[in-house]
């Protein structure tokens, strides 16, 4: 393809992606992995060129254009030679109109400037929420020591924050390689790995991974009690849930059970766990504000009315988790959230809701405390965003 029709596609998906944005429809990646599947023209340079136009323009614009050429005309006042593609020829973009302007630069959404300042998110953070996410792996220690990974695995660098983690530079290919078909390590961001010691999970307890969608963190639970206990994964999504049991018998995890939930019915699809649990973990739907690095996109999709749905149902699934929770165990809450809406507040409004339960900072080996937890940046500590609190209910 030439250079300008690289620019002509990189529009047409930039289209498609502010439609999905618009209509809650696929994720940015899968719409480009669809565009090309029906493009086999496109070799894998053109591939990778158009992706690269398409991401740079995404990450300049904290709002959501009006049409993927606003997007590029952005992205032409960085770099102008993208501007000759303009009415260059026949399968590039058509000659700039006189009334056509590009899309306004930003962060994030003009009507998030607040939430993110009350939540402390300044633009160092912004800056670092737009920047290339890392690929990280934890090793699995049912499988394979963090030393055997190391040698196989050249560029590994070990995490200095996630004792079972290691760094590889962001193009390596991981899903065909011996090791990991044999479950010696997960593609799991270190901010994950982190959260997940928040629980204090150890061999024997009863845990009930509330929300465990694709079992990411049921599967470094697991690890840490050495597969022995029982996990209860639950989440109300079919596909989600579907992918936890291949994955489980890769890693050697035979501790977990899938259960699938009905969204209202969740208390009494989990009645037979009542006051059970030594570890409830709710890692709950959220806004997703710590994965900007990963989803860019994800800014054009969120609203007001979106981030108070999930607060609502944050909330909800809190109070489910708590009735599962036995005497003198704990409730750990996750959110890949950076909005004190999503973290802190719920904590509060929890304790005031349970006078009795206490929320413990949980020890981890990064993050700054924030309000009843902690929380983790991408720029302080180069993994995505989090906030996990513990909260301890009385014997
Ligand atoms: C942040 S994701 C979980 C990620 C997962 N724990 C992991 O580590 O890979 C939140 C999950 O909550 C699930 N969810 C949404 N509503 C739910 C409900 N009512 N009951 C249980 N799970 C729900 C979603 O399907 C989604 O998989």
């Amino acid at each position: 393809m030439t250079p300008a029709a690289r620019t002509q596609a990189g529009i047409e998906i930039l289209d498609k992606i502010i439609k999905a944005a618009r209509d809650q429809g696929a994720a940015a990646d899968t719409i480009i992995a669809r565009y090309f599947a029906s493009r086999r023209y496109a070799g894998s340079q053109d591939r990778r060129a158009i992706r690269s136009l398409v991401y740079d323009a995404v990450r300049l614009l904290g709002d959501c254009p009006e049409n993927g050429r606003a997007a590029m005309l952005a992205l032409a006042r960085r770099r102008p030679d993208l501007l000759e593609h303009f009415g260059a020829e026949r399968y590039g973009p058509s000659t700039i109109a006189a009334e056509e302007t590009p899309a306004e630069e930003g962060r994030a959404p003009t009507w998030m400037a607040d939430p993110l300042q009350e939540s402390n998110i300044g633009e160092w953070d912004q800056t670092s929420l737009l920047a290339r996410a890392p690929l990280d792996i934890r090793v699995n220690p049912l499988r394979a020591t963090i030393e055997e990974v190391e040698r196989e695995l050249e560029d590994a660098e070990r995490l200095h924050h996630a004792p079972m983690g290691l760094r590889l530079p962001p193009d390596t290919m991981l899903d065909k390689h011996p090791l990991y078909r044999k479950g010696a390590f997960e593609i799991q961001d270190a901010g994950s790995q982190i959260v997940s010691l928040a629980a204090g999970a150890a061999p024997g307890m009863t845990v009930v991974d509330l929300c465990a969608g694709g079992g990411g963190k049921t599967l470094a639970l697991a690890a840490l009690m050495a597969n022995r206990g029982r996990i209860v994964a639950s989440d109300s999504d079919r596909g989600r849930l579907r992918k936890l049991e291949p994955r489980a018998n890769r890693a050697g995890v035979s501790i977990a059970e899938t259960r699938l939930l009905n969204p209202g019915e969740e208390r009494d699809q989990l009645a037979d766990l009542a006051s059970a649990a030594d570890i409830v973990l709710v890692d709950a739907p959220c806004s997703g504000t710590g994965t900007w690095r990963r989803n860019p996109e994800a800014r054009w999709r969120l609203t007001p009315g979106r981030i108070e749905n999930f607060v609502s149902l944050q909330e909800r699934l809190i109070e489910v988790g708590a009735e599962l929770v036995k005497p003198g165990g704990a409730l750990v809450y996750i959110v890949c959230s950076l909005l004190d809406d999503e973290g802190t507040k719920q904590v509060e409004a929890f304790l005031e809701r349970h006078p009795d339960w206490t929320a413990e900072k949980p020890e981890l080996p990064a993050g700054t405390d924030r309000g009843g937890g902690v929380r983790l940046t991408p720029a302080k500590d180069s993994t995505d965003g989090f906030f996990v609190a513990k909260l301890v209910r009385p014997c």
